[in-house]
């Protein structure tokens, strides 16, 4: 018998969320049926969607939503052998019995050298939305200029290299020093602090003169509203989240987009990253080949101990992530 430790939605989030809104609890997991599988969680990912989606989806008393890397420990389901490593959408949990559907073996060329966390992360969702959003929603060009916001974290990160990649120049924004001498570092051509800057107008256009062709806008709210008036006519934006918003306990109000999105003819559009669902092996060839030859660099930030994921979860709203946000069990 395996006792599980999972992490329960106590009371919904009110404002920003709190260490007494999650409890910790203990489940007996019964013996194995056939065509199923144990499975311990090694590393867990904390990221922006859990905010919003808990109001949506969850109800007090469930237990957080989530995805993990996994290790096989027991299995009665010959397509998956002990030992071996997945992706699965599982919660907040140590551990977990599986029938195998929707778990997602590691790409078979994965290297030993590289962290299996990054799965979660560059390698994972984070990276097929910084991919997809970039070259689906933004359409980015070679000689363009592309904006992103919450530039140093898991998305914004790949944001800023692939569009390098892509022959464009880059223009980051992030919340602390430190995150802007790393942007700089991996190859961002402009990166400025949006909390220090005495006007963020001003610092967009120091930044960019001439405006930019995309914005990778990952934060939405009152940084969104000045950005757009940064546009070039037929720029892109793409709506990729808006974290400055999740934890709003009354609605902001606007300024409204319409008027520079009529004189400047934009385009802004929404996206979820599962619209990509088909071309997912595609996304994660790309960024892993990418990392592997070094021309994408990650780092991530890993808080030690399952018992922490409350405080890495609030960590990373408030900005305490340099790269993907990670919980190692
Ligand atoms: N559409 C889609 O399919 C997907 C959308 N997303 C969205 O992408 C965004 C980034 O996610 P992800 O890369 O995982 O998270 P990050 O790793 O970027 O972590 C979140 C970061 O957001 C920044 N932030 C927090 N609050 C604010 C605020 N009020 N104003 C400005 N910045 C803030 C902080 O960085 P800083 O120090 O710079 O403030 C923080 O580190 C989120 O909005 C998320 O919802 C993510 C995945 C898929
Ligand atoms: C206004 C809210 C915008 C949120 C944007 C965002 O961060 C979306 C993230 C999704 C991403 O595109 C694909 C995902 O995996 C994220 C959502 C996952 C929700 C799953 C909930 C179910 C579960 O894990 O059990």
């Amino acid at each position: 018998m395996v006792t599980a430790k999972v992490w329960v939605l106590k009371k919904h989030f009110e404002g920003f969320p709190k260490p007494s809104d999650f409890d910790l609890k203990k489940i007996e997991l019964p013996n194995l049926k056939d065509g199923e599988l144990l499975l311990e969680s090694v590393f867990l990912s904390v990221d922006p969607y859990m905010r919003p989606y808990s109001r949506r989806d969850m109800k007090e008393g469930d237990i957080m939503i989530g995805t993990q890397v996994a290790r096989i420990v027991e299995s009665k389901n010959p397509a998956f052998t002990v030992g071996a490593f997945v992706v699965a959408r599982s919660g907040w949990r140590t551990h977990f019995i599986s029938d195998g559907k929707d778990l997602q073996l590691l790409p078979s060329n994965w290297p030993e050298s590289l962290p299996k966390s990054l799965a979660l992360g560059t390698v994972g969702m984070p990276g097929l939305t910084a991919y997809f959003g970039l070259l689906e929603v933004c359409k980015m060009k070679p000689g363009e200029t592309v904006l992103v916001n919450a530039a140093a974290g898991a998305v914004g990160s790949v944001v800023g290299q692939l569009a390098k990649i892509g022959g464009c120049k880059v223009v980051g924004c992030a919340g602390s020093g430190e995150k802007v001498a790393y942007l700089k570092k991996i190859g961002f051509d402009e990166a400025f602090n949006y909390k220090t800057v005495t006007s963020l107008d001003e610092a967009l256009r120091k930044a960019s003169p001439d405006g930019y062709d995309c914005f990778f806008d990952n934060v939405g709210g009152e940084f969104a509203s000045i950005a757009i008036n940064h546009m070039k006519k037929y720029g892109r934006i793409a709506v990729c989240g808006a974290i400055s918003q999740y934890n709003d306990s009354v609605p902001q109000q606007g300024p409204y987009v319409q008027v520079p999105m009529i004189f400047k003819e934009l385009q802004m559009e929404g996206f979820i990253v599962t619209r990509w669902s088909n071309r997912r092996e595609e996304g994660l060839n790309a960024l892993l080949k990418w990392v592997v030859e070094g021309k994408v660099k990650y780092h991530e930030q890993v808080t030690e101990g399952f018992e922490n994921m409350p405080m890495a979860f609030i960590g990373m709203l408030k900005g305490e992530n340099l790269g993907k946000a990670i919980v190692k069990v």
